[in-house]
């Protein structure tokens, strides 16, 4: 069982994520003394009788959001059994985007309801989201519970319609979890409840800790955006020659054949150094700079690859994209293609179809894709670009659509058509992938 899971968490305003995280790092003793006597003094100012959870969560949030360009906090936390990893998004700005953003490398989604309005169209575009990002686990957090008087049947309603969503969404019965839970009162969170004696299965904790993991992408081919040519050319070390950046995915050890994408051309590893030394193995995540065992024409935005097992070099390509922006997407757009460390001119020159994630079904050739619709579009790109098909690879599947004029974020684009269903209004099913890694 893997060691670390990696979480994102999805809801509408006053679902209460917030509260429902604070419980988690306060039920699992994750917080700092100093943080928790903040909390509690604030509450006590309120003139509330408990801790107010979500302060936790909203008061570094707050620090955060002075830094104004980061979407997405990740929060760590760690029980005997396990550590993990949760991608926390704001929820009333742009929130597909964040949830995009925080989501694209998580293992598991929880999803939050308030239980007095059930499923909502948020929930169902929030489920095709996580799908399409081949998160490959759900939970159903179906949260205030207490608020509808731990009703049984309520939950029981809830739970089916969102589970026939997800089944829909190619999610099998034993990928998605519903736990009624009330993150104010504590119920089913960390702490079993007593006021739902119904629920048999296991709290959010208990099933965090205990879900299988699908192994990190380490098995996944070796991919090395270039960041930067390091050349210091001091007198003892005249020949210096490095590449660094952040592996993307899989590992490497030297020895190993790599080829430089889009050139073409090939070399092996000779050494992979680091600021402490050198390694005899690095892996996805980790930054290194590898010294080659000739001199290559290299520049920052290359791609280094395992040479067996190396991406296309394609200057056009079907992708999804999760459309961003307040102004619509129209077809032949001019935009930025940003992919990796490489940024490039493109077109987008085909709407092929949009996907309705209310009804689950796909609207052929669309005259616009608006904020938040999710399409299938071609893209052609000035320079060629090395890439993976989204299913193969979360990393080097997937890329930014950005404004040539401001420089804004238009769209998170998948490469290929990840949706594992989509059907079309003619009934046809288009296509079926796995989740990916
Ligand atoms: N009765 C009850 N109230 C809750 C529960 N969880 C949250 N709340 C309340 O719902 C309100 C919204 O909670 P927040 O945690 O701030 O919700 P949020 O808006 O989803 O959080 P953001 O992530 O900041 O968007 C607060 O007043 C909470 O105290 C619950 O389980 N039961």
């Amino acid at each position: 069982m893997s060691d670390l899971l990696r979480l994102a968490t999805a809801g509408s305003v006053d679902d209460g994520k917030s509260t429902l995280v604070g419980r988690l790092l306060y039920d699992t003793k994750s917080v700092l003394a100093d943080q928790l006597d903040a909390v509690h003094r604030a509450s006590a100012d309120r003139g509330l009788s408990t801790p107010d959870l979500s302060l936790l969560v909203d008061g570094l949030r707050s620090e955060r959001e002075q830094g104004i360009t980061i979407d997405v906090a990740y929060r760590y936390f760690a029980t005997p059994k396990r550590s993990f990893v949760l991608a926390d998004t704001p929820g009333h700005v742009q929130y597909t985007r964040n949830t995009v953003t925080g989501a694209s490398t998580a293992q598991l989604g929880i999803l939050l309801v308030d239980a007095r309005k059930g499923v909502i169209e948020q929930t169902r575009r929030h489920a095709a989201v996580l799908a399409l990002l081949g998160v490959p686990r759900l939970v159903l957090a179906v949260n205030k519970i207490d608020l509808v008087g731990y009703d049984e049947s309520n939950f029981k309603l809830t739970a089916k319609e969102f589970t026939t969503h997800a089944n829909a969404l190619g999610y099998a019965d034993s990928d998605v979890l519903t736990i009624p839970v009330s993150a104010l009162v504590g119920d089913n969170v960390v702490d079993r409840s007593a006021n739902t004696p119904w629920y048999t299965g296991p709290t959010l904790l208990e099933h965090l800790e205990s879900v299988p993991v699908e192994p990190d992408p380490h098995h996944v081919p070796f991919r090395f955006p270039v960041q930067y040519v390091i050349r210091p050319r001091t007198p003892e070390h005249p020949d210096y020659r490095g590449y660094a950046g952040q592996i993307a995915a899989g590992t490497i050890t030297p020895g190993e054949e790599i080829v430089v994408l889009p050139s073409g051309s090939r070399a092996l590893v000779e050494r992979i150094d680091t600021p402490d030394g050198e390694l005899a193995e690095a892996t996805a995540g980790q930054s290194v700079t590898l010294v080659l065992s000739h001199d290559l024409d290299v520049s920052r935005g290359d791609l280094i690859s395992v040479a067996n097992n190396a991406p296309n070099v394609v200057d056009e390509f079907e992708a999804t994209l999760c459309w961003l922006a307040d102004k619509a997407l129209r077809p032949n757009a001019r935009v930025l293609v940003k992919h990796g460390t490489k940024t490039t001119q493109a077109f987008v020159t085909e709407l092929s179809s949009r996907f309705d994630e209310q009804k689950l079904s796909s609207v052929e050739l669309p005259e616009t894709l608006q904020l938040n619709e999710i399409g299938q579009v071609r893209i052609r790109t000035a320079e060629p670009l090395p890439i993976d098909d989204y299913s193969v690879n979360r990393r080097t599947g997937a890329f930014l659509v950005i404004d040539a004029s401001d420089g804004t974020t238009l769209a998170a684009g998948l490469v290929g058509a990840p949706l594992r269903m989509t059907q079309t209004v003619r009934g046809s099913v288009r296509n079926s992938v796995n989740p990916g890694p």
